[in-house]
């Protein structure tokens, strides 16, 4: 039964002589580049398939007699995860890492004849271990440092070490002072060789430098990783062919998958009919590509991606257009979620609800087809909670607050959409996924809460200036500068990224055994912390759509790998 509400009826708005802010967003950059598709005929398609299926099996074959031999198995399980076919080979993976970690307990590892004490292995292999949720000491480390504790003068030869080291660091937790001192010693090692170098080494410090591997998209890194592998004299051609073929299947899936999206955005056309929003429905997938790229994942890749790009168009409405008499009943429609409240909403407002009630509408059938449809109210409950937080923001800019960090926190967790975005993302992962795992999201675990800072953070430092030209609410950064009396805003930037840096130890805690929950979940988790990585390290990649954005996109969703092998 529907409840009136108590507030005024804004239907027969838009009253004319409410000053609305307009943030003026740019156009989408693709227009309709992506709508049309043109799948391979189905003999090619099988045929690939099928290939692809071999060389799985002559890689699995390769990665099981590898298992007497430690430090090669390290190094092709490495390249399998750095491709990005390792998902298909997820158990034999694991399987070898558990035994490998059984092993270095037992000391066993020197019996194997592999050099122990090389930098090179002892990094890969931490980092190997670590990425698996393995517990492992940073001390391994300390045999690399001399009489003064400084990291040996000597290393700085070894690049191929350095950078295993440098890559090794990103998985460091709270306290491993040893972890801090490897990475700021490493940063400068290769900054200072990376002129000197010739590929392929080169172009693995470069990018190494600009992207981390543990922080960075996994479909970008593998696409990476792909042309680097192919310079290397001693790779493996079975591991290039699967990996390249692999690529360009996904690539495909992901096209099709893209244009069914851009079709459904360009129906709803929001970019007539709400033309103060942002139209970034391109960027929004690959964000959920971030998540999720295998082909399994496909039907939630089309919904999320949906969502997101819903979050990004009601994030505008509470930022700029809506006037707050009007937040106000969108935020209590969208609590009620019913469609006879909808008559009470502003025109423009009608549009972007009834759209959002549909996507909820498909979310139900999807998981109506996976026979979990009681899951979508977890979902919903997530939207709710954002949408609450979206209007708290939007109140307290009204009043020209500007709150203390932990008051500004308290609204900025849930209003940087991560935790909604984790919810919807975890009601499709399957069996995995039970009503703890959702209670355990609504409860603020150290993870959500991380990956979340990380979120807002980044988000606030990297489009404070042009927020604040457009005029938005305070961010972390007015917060942190009011707080403390700071009046330099890199001295703000300074202590963020500061708090990201510790938020990413929190991730990297909590992926450690025994686990919260199960890995796949935590690894959705640390995908959308990778992704917020990627997009706003260098400003607000996402709004405003740079070269780094397109060549991003171009990469992972225009051109396919060429096929050499
Ligand atoms: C994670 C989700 C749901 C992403 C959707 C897109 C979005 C709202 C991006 C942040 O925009 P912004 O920089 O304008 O955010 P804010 O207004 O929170 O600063």
């Amino acid at each position: 039964m529907s409840i009136p509400f108590s507030g005024a009826d804004l239907s027969q708005n838009i009253k004319s002589n409410v000053v609305r802010r307009t943030a003026n967003f740019p156009p989408s950059v693709w227009g309709d580049r992506f709508i049309n598709y043109t799948s391979d005929d189905e003999e090619t398609h099988a045929r690939r398939v099928r290939e692809v299926e071999e060389l799985i099996k002559e890689v699995r074959r390769e990665l099981l007699a590898s298992t007497c031999q430690p430090s090669q198995q390290l190094n092709l399980i490495d390249a399998l995860q750095r491709l990005g076919v390792a998902y298909h080979l997820d158990r034999e993976i694991k399987e070898a890492l558990e035994h490998m970690h059984a092993g270095y307990h037992d000391n066993k590892a020197d019996s194997s004849g592999d050099d122990d004490h090389d930098l090179y292995n002892v990094a890969l292999r931490f980092r190997l271990l670590r990425q698996q949720g393995l517990r492992v000491s940073c001390d391994v480390f300390k045999q690399f440092k001399d009489e003064k504790d400084n990291f040996k003068e000597s290393l700085s030869t070894n690049i191929p070490g350095i950078l295993a080291l440098y890559e090794a660091t990103h998985l460091r937790a709270h306290g491993e002072d040893i972890l801090d001192e490897a990475l700021a010693f490493t940063t400068s090692q290769l900054k200072s060789a990376a002129s000197h170098l010739s590929n392929p080494l080169a172009a693995k410090v470069n990018h190494a430098l600009k992207q981390p591997l543990h922080k960075g998209i996994p479909r970008l890194e593998a696409r990476h990783f792909i042309s680097v592998y192919q310079d290397d004299t001693s790779h493996k051609k079975a591991f290039l062919k699967l990996a390249i073929l692999d690529f360009n299947l996904v690539q495909s899936l992901h096209k099709q998958e893209l244009s069914e999206i851009t079709r459904w955005w360009k129906d709803l056309d929001f970019a007539t009919k709400l033309p103060f929003a942002r139209d970034r429905v391109v960027e929004c997938f690959l964000w959920i590509v971030a998540v999720y790229f295998e082909p399994r994942h496909s039907p939630e890749r089309k919904i999320v991606t949906k969502i997101i790009a819903m979050a990004s168009t009601i994030d505008d409405i509470y930022d700029a257009y809506g006037t707050l008499e009007e937040l106000e009943i969108f935020t209590e429609t969208i609590e009620r979620w019913e469609i006879s409240t909808i008559d009470q909403l502003p025109q423009y407002m009608k549009i972007c609800y009834r759209a959002l009630l549909d996507i909820f509408d498909e979310i139900e059938q999807e998981l109506a087809k996976q026979g979990r449809p009681y899951l979508v109210i977890y979902a919903k409950k997530a939207m709710k909670i954002l949408v609450r937080a979206y209007f708290n923001e939007a109140k307290s800019f009204n009043m020209k607050q500007i709150p203390t960090m932990e008051e500004y926190m308290e609204v900025a967790i849930p209003s940087s959409g991560y935790p909604m975005l984790i919810a919807v993302s975890f009601v499709f992962m399957g069996e995995i996924v039970t009503k703890e795992a959702f209670e355990w999201i609504f409860s603020s675990p150290k993870l959500i809460t991380a990956s979340a800072i990380i979120a807002r953070l980044m988000d606030d430092s990297g489009s404070h200036k042009f927020e604040q030209e457009r005029g938005h609410a305070a961010s972390a950064v007015e917060c942190y500068m009011n707080q403390y009396g700071v009046s330099e805003t890199q001295l703000a930037y300074e202590e963020l990224n500061r708090q990201v840096s510790n938020a990413w130890k929190d991730i990297n805690e909590e992926f450690t055994r025994p686990n919260a929950m199960p890995m796949p979940l935590l690894t959705c988790v640390l995908n959308l912390s990778r992704a917020i990585d990627v997009i706003y390290k260098n400003g607000d990649g996402y709004t405003h759509v740079g070269k780094e954005m397109r060549d991003n996109v171009a990469t992972v969703l225009i051109h396919p790998v060429p096929i050499i092998v």
